[in-house]
């Protein structure tokens, strides 16, 4: 199996501030994982490392690709532009872009400006934008915040779907297990002050979905180690 990339001992320091240490993760072509951590913990920066946004401060990341989808946290459509010219900002192909559209539902809101558009809606252009450019690798910073809890399940499902249907390898930071075990494979806990990487935990297929209470006790181990 092809290695997506590689982090080896990486740390990072804001400053003084040291906000991950000795980070050691290797990830594979085809594999879905999920990083979890408590707020403020240093997901962003990890997630931003990995897409070489930021540099570590120590250590090394080797990576095979640079064609890397990202859905921000925060909403970084532009305003002024159509929902479509939102996507042709970074896909160029109108073909690519609207079939983006489509599988997020949203083909039919391509003329709409993002101001027209709820929440979730506009999670979706997100996401439809970061898939248009075909990713090798596909990084979501917890894309499902801030949205009420009918939307996000329906996200959640549908974006799962469309990861599994393209086969898409996929990294997500959340500090929500629900939302991990739903769309993960693999569950990395980032726990201490600094992070690092401190459990490993194989999701089985009988414990997804939303409402499937085979997520507590996942949740209790993981709050378990986040609080020793
Ligand atoms: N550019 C920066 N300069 C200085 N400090 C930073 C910078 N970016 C992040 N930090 C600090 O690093 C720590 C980790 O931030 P980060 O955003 O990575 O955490 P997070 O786990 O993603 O948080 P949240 O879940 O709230 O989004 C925080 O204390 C933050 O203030």
């Amino acid at each position: 199996m092809k290695k997506l990339f590689e982090l080896k001992s990486v740390s990072k320091d804001f400053g003084k501030l040291r906000v991950l240490k000795n980070i050691n993760l290797t990830f594979y072509e085809g594999e879905s994982i999920a990083i979890v951590g408590k707020s403020g913990c240093g997901k962003t920066t990890l997630l931003r490392i990995i897409a070489s946004l930021d540099m570590p401060s120590s250590g090394e990341i080797k990576k095979s690709t640079n064609r890397i989808g990202y859905v921000f946290q925060e909403d970084r459509l532009i305003p002024w532009y159509t929902v479509l010219d939102n996507l042709l900002f970074v896909c160029n192909e109108k073909k690519t872009a609207l079939s983006a559209l489509k599988l997020v539902g949203l083909e039919s809101f391509h003329n709409y400006r993002p101001t027209k558009l709820s929440g979730g809606m506009k999670q979706r252009v997100n996401f439809a934008r970061a898939i248009s450019i075909k990713p090798e690798l596909l990084l979501l910073d917890e894309p499902f915040q801030s949205l009420d809890l009918l939307t996000k399940t329906k996200l959640i499902e549908d974006f799962s779907n469309i990861i599994k249907k393209l086969n898409i390898s996929t990294v997500l930071v959340t500090h929500d297990v629900r939302e991990a075990v739903s769309i993960a494979e693999k569950i990395y806990v980032l726990a201490g002050q600094p992070a690092t990487i401190v459990d490993e935990i194989k999701i089985e297929q009988s414990q997804k979905g939303m409402f499937n209470p085979g997520f507590i006790e996942i949740e209790k181990k993981i709050l378990k180690l986040q609080s020793s």
